[in-house]
């Protein structure tokens, strides 16, 4: 894992989206999705692919994957996690049969907690690190990804959890008031960084984004339906089933053009983040390491356990 881990930052960094988008070799719309020489009986309908905390379901006939996240108990995102995803991700993406793509949770009541706390508190400067610049990783991997992404948001979503959904192009979220999403770092005595501020920004607008961020403001669905943070809410059981009339209503428009409209829509957030990440990185590692961060942390999961009791 470490050595994948290592890779990570060398081989998926991100760059010239656009151009690699008006690149007609690379954009999915030139490529078909079943190879040719296959009749329709001797196709594979579909694929599966599980590592330890994430499936991926691909149906060849219609490109779109479903990937599951199931990182017991609550989908946190540690250093394992957040590779594994980038692994998947990455795989997807250079998969040419793969145009959609479906992110939602194995685990009950939870889409994702958010950054695993633990990855943040009691650990060495370089640790820390390398564990913000998995986080980076998968952000610009899902916010420039190529593929239709649809979030199906089974269960609460705070904070790195919210933003992973944020960076899909659509978000459904499940009608169940026991739910919330929402940017919530100040709650934790944290800081959302910018890239976490411009995509809901991006999201929400100005205003909306100030008041979220300021007062760490978990939204019920019905709420973050209004404030627009998510596109729609659906009964439980009808969140993947949405998700799929959705990533299809995405996929009929003509590829090429929908993929340059992201690109464009999405590149001066994307660049700010890859002209800045070193920077961004140290700036990481001094503010968690602080003492006083350290404290609020403590506190936060001395809450998340009482709250238990
Ligand atoms: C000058 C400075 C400028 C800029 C700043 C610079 C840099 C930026 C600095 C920092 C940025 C950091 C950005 C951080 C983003 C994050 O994502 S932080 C994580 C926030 N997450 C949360 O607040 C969620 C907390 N969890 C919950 O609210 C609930 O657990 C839940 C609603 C998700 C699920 O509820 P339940 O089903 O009731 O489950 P439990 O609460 O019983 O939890 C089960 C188990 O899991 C543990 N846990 C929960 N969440 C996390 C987590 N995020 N990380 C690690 N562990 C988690 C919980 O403690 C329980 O553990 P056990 O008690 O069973 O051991």
């Amino acid at each position: 894992m470490m050595a994948v881990r290592s890779c990570l930052g060398v081989k998926f960094g991100v760059s010239g989206l656009l151009s690699q988008l008006t690149s007609s070799t690379r954009h999915h719309g030139s490529r078909p999705c079943v190879s040719p020489i296959l009749t329709p009986q001797h196709r594979n309908t579909s694929s599966s692919s599980t590592s330890s905390k994430v499936k991926v379901d691909l149906d060849q006939n219609t490109g779109v994957a479903v990937m599951h996240m199931q990182s017991p108990p609550v989908n946190s995102l540690s250093l394992d996690f957040i590779t594994e995803l980038c692994i998947s991700l990455e795989k997807l993406e250079m998969d040419k049969g793969c145009r959609g793509l479906i992110i939602t949770s194995s685990q009950p009541k939870v889409f994702s907690a958010g950054l695993d706390i633990l990855e943040m508190y009691g650990k060495s400067p370089e640790r820390c690190g390398e564990f913000w610049k998995s986080v980076q990783e998968l952000w610009l991997k899902l916010y420039s990804s190529n593929m239709v992404t649809i979030a199906a948001v089974n269960g609460s979503s705070p904070a790195g959890g919210c933003l992973m959904a944020l960076t899909c192009d659509y978000r459904i979220m499940a009608d169940n008031p026991a739910y919330s999403i929402g940017l919530n770092e100040t709650q934790l005595g944290i800081v959302a960084p910018f890239w976490f501020k411009d995509t809901l920004m991006n999201t929400i607008g100005l205003r909306n984004s100030e008041m979220a961020l300021q007062l760490g403001l978990l939204y019920k669905p019905q709420d973050a339906l209004k404030v627009g943070l998510v596109d729609q809410v659906v009964p439980e059981d009808q969140v993947l089933p949405a998700a799929v009339k959705s990533v299809n209503k995405w996929l009929a428009v003509p590829e090429h053009a929908r993929q340059i409209t992201k690109s464009m829509m999405r590149k001066s957030t994307i660049d700010r983040l890859t002209s800045n990440r070193e920077a961004d990185i140290q700036n990481f590692v001094s503010f968690i390491t602080r003492e006083s961060i350290q404290k609020s942390l403590r506190g936060y999961m001395e809450l998340l356990k009482q709250k238990k009791a």
